[in-house]
């Protein structure tokens, strides 16, 4: 099954357009996580069991399993994903960005080794540097449009021949470069206009929203710019407004992060349709 059938298939399973981020930050683990050398795989599993059916994917964020020399443990995650929870799919957010030969060994760690079904991947170094992430065709390769931060608008928004840069990325990824029918793209919660130009300019395909939750993206305005027809088409993200929801020592994190995806997986279906 490919990337965007396996998508489909978890919006309609678990009627959701949330994904979930793994962003685990040891600091704000409870402590019993702390003195555990497995605590961040025990942690995101307590996390994946407690919303795997209020999610259409899981994303880890690579830096926070590299930075704590955790990539084991990363792996232990994506397998125990896979096989406890087939058919959600697995995103691997490394925002990836390197020329051809470097481009493949970066597609081998994510699909291979950590077994994702698709990746984040940076354009700015051309069809080339994304185009070895495409041998693997039953897979997912999510592009960088808008960014949800700040920033992004000192490139993304800069004027190229009458449009903003990341208009003209959503045009070559969607009408150039998605030759398998296997790419998506990112655009932040956090600027639903461009969100609302970004569908239009592509159509169905799938775009990755981060930015609602603990960076205040307005779920609403996310849901009305960035659905389809279907009312689908995204996979909105919270991460850190679910893994850390529970507001004081003694609470249970896993029942906390629970009651928090459960009422943003609602409160983005009360806009889809
Ligand atoms: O434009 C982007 C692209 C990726 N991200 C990633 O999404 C999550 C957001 O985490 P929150 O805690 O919900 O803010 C994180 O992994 C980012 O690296 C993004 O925020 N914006």
């Amino acid at each position: 099954m490919t990337f965007i059938n396996k998508l489909s298939a978890a919006w309609t399973a678990n009627d959701s357009l949330l994904c979930v981020g793994l962003d685990p930050d040891m600091a704000k683990l409870p402590a019993r996580f702390q003195n555990d050398p497995q605590g961040i795989y025990h942690f995101c599993r307590e996390i994946i069991d407690a919303t795997a059916d209020l999610a259409c994917s899981f994303k880890p964020q690579i830096a926070y399993f590299a930075a704590l020399s955790a990539e084991g443990q990363l792996q232990q995650i994506c397998d125990y994903v896979r096989e406890h929870y087939p058919h959600i799919p697995l995103i691997m957010d490394a925002k990836r960005g390197d020329i051809g030969a470097t481009a493949r060994q970066y597609a081998r760690e994510a699909y291979d080794r950590y077994g994702a079904d698709a990746v984040t991947v940076n354009p700015y170094m051309g069809f080339d540097s994304v185009e070895p992430y495409m041998e693997w065709a039953d897979r997912g390769v999510i592009i960088l449009c808008r960014t949800s931060n700040a920033g992004g608008s000192d490139l993304q928004f800069l004027d190229v021949g009458g449009k903003p840069l990341y208009q003209h990325v959503a045009q070559l990824v969607a009408h150039k470069w998605n030759r398998n029918g296997q790419c998506a793209l990112v655009v932040g919660a956090t600027f639903p206009e461009e969100l609302a130009q970004v569908r239009a300019i592509v159509g169905d395909m799938p775009l990755l929203v981060p930015g609602i939750g603990a960076q205040g993206g307005d779920i609403a305005a996310t849901v009305k710019s960035g659905r389809t027809a279907h009312g689908a088409g995204m996979m909105i993200n919270s991460s850190r407004a679910i893994l850390y929801a529970a507001p004081q020592a003694g609470e249970d994190f896993a029942m906390a992060a629970r009651r928090v995806a459960q009422e943003t997986r609602d409160a983005i279906n009360q806009y889809r349709r």
